[in-house]
């Protein structure tokens, strides 16, 4: 079965977390004793987000006097990539000893004209208080929003259409490698008026991009893993109750959060919808337990799943006929 998973950025360098590299290297271990589980036994794409950590780079470098501007979002999006994606490399290399893994350092097409470069949705960076979010934003000339129960610098981030490396992803996967791509959305780029790439300001949700990928790879699952259990109804009520299956329909009706559990369902409807296969939101350390149909919020085209089997039923054995 060939898989895509999409690591939060938020399991890597958690709210409240100071944005220090061991922290980080740490959780990129235990993200990979889970993600060698599922390369064992399938071939995997690992994807990866990168909102904390662009907005830490982001604020370094306006802090930094040296410098006449600061890095664009897509210069600082590689750079995430390619610190996220060496963590990840180094950690799965060390998790599957003899398994080729490859980290590309990858770009995501989106069209110049998305109306969403106007209107911030990413939350990037930590999170603040209220007046500290606004200090920030009148000095620095930010936007900020309420992400929860704090703020947050948001930035444009609009629809990913293709990943420019999906042929060599395919090829690596073909060669047997793991391979790790399109970290924090794939750095966003446009075609211009020449037809040639060139970099935009913005940071892609990671989570639509994953969608993107997976449909172009022929991937039989694509898995959301984050830091909650699944979509909630009634989150942040006592009443809380994960939803364990769900068609593109019934996810669709719920009234979720543009800045967090809106694009996951986003993306892992836009799949199911377009390929009839199976895509699921779930805990990182249950990605197992969600191939296996026992943990996170699964949706398929008829809202069941009993396992494995039924993403791709074996091949009736024809010689007997
Ligand atoms: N209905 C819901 N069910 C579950 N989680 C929800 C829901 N609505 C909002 N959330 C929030 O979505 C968060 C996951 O989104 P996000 O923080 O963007 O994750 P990541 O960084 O892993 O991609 C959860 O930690 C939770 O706070
Ligand atoms: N680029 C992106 O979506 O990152 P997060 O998942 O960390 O927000």
């Amino acid at each position: 079965m060939r898989i895509v998973a999409a690591l939060g950025g938020n399991a890597l360098m958690r709210r409240g977390d100071k944005p220090d590299a061991r922290t980080q290297i740490a959780n990129v271990r235990s993200a990979a004793k889970q993600l060698a589980l599922l390369a064992e036994k399938h071939e995997l794409i690992i994807t990866h987000g990168n909102g904390p950590q662009v907005g830490v780079l982001a604020l370094e470098s306006a802090n930094d006097d040296r410098l006449s501007e600061c890095y664009p979002f897509d210069t600082l999006g590689a750079e995430t990539q390619g610190m996220i994606g060496y963590w990840l490399l180094q950690a799965m290399q060390n998790a599957l000893p003899g398994r080729q893994v490859a980290s590309l350092v990858s770009q995501t097409l989106v069209l110049a004209g998305d109306p969403a470069f106007a209107n911030p949705t990413k939350f990037v960076g930590e999170v603040y208080d209220e007046a500290t979010a606004n200090r920030l934003a009148s000095e620095k000339g930010w936007t900020v929003k309420k992400d929860g129960e704090h703020y947050r610098r948001v930035v444009g981030s609009p629809r990913p259409q293709r990943v420019i490396e999906t042929r060599m992803a395919r090829a690596l996967l073909h060669a047997g490698a793991v391979v790790i791509c399109a970290g924090g959305g794939g750095v966003p780029v446009i075609r211009n008026e020449h037809g040639k790439l060139q970099g935009v300001e913005a940071v892609i949700d990671k989570d639509l991009t994953a969608a993107v990928l997976a449909e172009h790879l022929d991937a039989d699952a694509l898995l959301i893993l984050t830091d909650v259990d699944g979509v909630q109804e009634g989150f942040g009520t006592p009443e809380a109750k994960r939803v364990d299956r769900a068609t593109p329909a019934s996810l669709r009706a719920m009234d979720l959060p543009a800045g967090s559990m809106g694009p996951k369902v986003e993306a892992v409807c836009r799949f199911v919808e377009l390929t009839g296969d199976m895509a699921a939101i779930g805990r990182l350390e249950d990605a197992i337990g969600i191939i296996e149909g026992t943990s996170g919020t699964i949706v398929t085209p008829g809202g069941n799943y009993g396992g494995p089997d039924d993403i791709r039923p074996p091949v009736p054995d024809r010689t007997t006929n």
